[in-house]
């Protein structure tokens, strides 16, 4: 118990020594590189710590153990003494009776002579001797039946004797276990405690001697902010200085931004009219630009004609019969591309047109001598170009060719929207198609729902002078192919009707 005092004792200056090394400032700076290790070693002690709460735990469990097993040893050897005095008592007890009885005895054989003696005389004497007679040697019977008893006690007292003293005997090696027991928890309890204190000591040392590097570490650390901090005043001064000049220039930076925003203003107004005077010398420019292709395409006109006649010769036919007569039917000028000759009856006929193709001319050749044309319809000029000839002349041909080999129409429409494509980025053109027939006076719609239904031609109500046709079917298209599409009554995917 004095051990476990002492222990106790031990334990608590450690558990002291512990919190005043925690209290003491070990901590490093931030950023320090004994930080980690610091980290670790506080760590280390706090498993330590855990540890050492562990074998508190437990030695406070073999306190209480060894406390219990006091306890019943005690509780033993209380019993034993009362055992013991017990059995003192009773031997005490039986060997005052044995004595008792001993001492009975002797009186008794020391009285028997004179009772014998007087048996022999009362034998002889009386029948009241030999009543006494009896009655003596029945007491004599009875005294011997009870030392006989006594005996008897006395040998089981002795048994009795025999088995406290194996008890005795039983209870003294539980207690020599249970010393040996006790002897051997408390060395191993402070065993448990010096490695403990071993551990503690030696943690102890290694956080003191962490410490005392990282305090080095931090002196050093301190030293060099020190010398940082001269060096930095300086520039602090300087930073300053330009902060303070800063701040002056931010107050007068809304004046500044006012100042910078008038005059950008003024320079976005000057470039606004720029622009505009730009803008008008453009649309001065575009205007004599429109003059200048009116007049070309007057001079065109005036040069070729506002109605042009040419003709095409197409190469001769089956149809046409074989031989001289077929072949000579048609020659041309070779020094003049615009006079054909004619067999008319036999006689030779001439005729002065705007221009004659012969039969080796290709679809190519003819779409170029009238692709001018197209290019004035774009300019808002009207335009008209149709084949009259006789059956078999080689009008659809001309007009419409084959699909390997296109004619006017098909070419006429490919330029026409490769042109408003170019200028899409500047004007939005709309181009609507629409068929008519006029056959025997009578004008049709050829995409109408009606074609039987009779159309009229009017005169535009706006004073242009331009003539309309009143219900004509108009598609919107958008490119060649949805023409195509109307041609051949499909439905179109984004021309519209109108
Ligand atoms: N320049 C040409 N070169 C080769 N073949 C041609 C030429 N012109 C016409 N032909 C051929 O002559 C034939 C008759 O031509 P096409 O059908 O164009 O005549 P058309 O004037 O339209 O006749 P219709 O008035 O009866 O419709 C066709 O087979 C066509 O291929």
């Amino acid at each position: 118990m004095v051990e476990n005092e002492r222990l106790r004792q031990e334990m608590r200056r450690c558990e002291a020594e512990l919190q005043e090394l925690r209290t003491k400032p070990a901590g490093p700076c931030p950023g320090c590189e004994h930080s980690q290790e610091s980290a670790q070693l506080r760590d280390k002690l706090s498993q330590l710590q855990l540890e050492m709460a562990e074998s508190k735990g437990m030695l406070s469990e073999l306190n209480l153990e060894v406390q219990q097993k006091t306890d019943r040893l005690a509780e033993v050897e209380l019993r034993l003494k009362d055992c013991l005095a017990e059995k003192a008592q009773e031997e005490e007890r039986l060997s005052r009776r044995l004595r008792d009885s001993h001492e009975t005895i002797a009186s008794l054989r020391a009285q028997s002579p004179p009772v014998k003696y007087v048996i022999k005389t009362v034998e002889v004497e009386s029948s009241k001797t030999k009543q006494a007679l009896s009655e003596s040697q029945a007491r004599n019977q009875h005294l011997q039946e009870q030392v006989a008893m006594q005996r008897q006690v006395l040998k089981e007292m002795e048994q009795q004797l025999q088995s406290s003293h194996q008890l005795t005997a039983r209870l003294r090696a539980q207690i020599a276990m249970y010393e040996s027991e006790l002897e051997r928890a408390h060395g191993q309890m402070l065993e448990e405690m010096q490695s403990l204190e071993e551990d503690k000591n030696r943690a102890i040392e290694e956080a003191f001697a962490r410490a005392q590097v990282e305090m080095k570490a931090v002196h050093e650390n301190l030293a060099g902010v020190r010398t940082n901090l001269l060096t930095l005043q300086p520039a602090l001064r300087t930073l300053t200085n330009d902060y303070n000049g800063l701040k002056r220039q931010v107050r007068g930076f809304p004046l500044l931004l006012q100042e910078a925003l008038r005059s950008v203003k003024a320079e976005i107004g000057q470039a606004i009219e720029e622009v505009n005077s730009n803008n008008q010398e453009l649309l001065r420019k575009y205007r004599r630009e429109l003059q200048l292709r009116k007049k070309c395409h007057n001079e065109l006109v005036r040069l070729k004609g506002n109605i042009r006649v040419i003709a095409r010769v197409r190469p001769v036919t089956k149809e046409d019969g074989e031989g001289p007569e077929a072949t000579n039917a048609v020659t041309f000028d070779a020094d003049d591309d615009s006079i054909i000759h004619l067999l008319h009856k036999g006689k030779p006929v001439s005729f002065e047109l705007d221009k004659v193709f012969s039969p080796q001319a290709s679809q190519q050749d003819v779409f170029q001598e009238v692709q001018a044309l197209v290019t004035s319809c774009i300019d808002g000029f009207n335009v008209c170009i149709f084949a009259y000839g006789q059956t078999g002349a080689g009008k659809t041909y001309t007009m419409e060719g084959t699909a390997e080999n296109p004619g006017i129409n098909q070419r006429a429409l490919q330029l026409l929207f490769s042109e408003v494509q170019e200028k899409a980025s500047d004007w939005e053109y709309t181009i609507t198609v629409s068929a008519a027939e006029i056959y025997n006076e009578v004008l049709r719609d050829l995409l109408g729902k009606e074609p039987q239904e009779k159309l009229e031609i009017r005169l535009c109500p706006d004073g242009s002078g331009q003539l309309y046709v009143p219900g004509l079917t108009e598609f919107q298209v958008q490119s060649v192919d949805d023409i195509n599409k109307v041609w051949r009554r499909e439905p179109l995917t984004t021309a519209t009707l109108l």
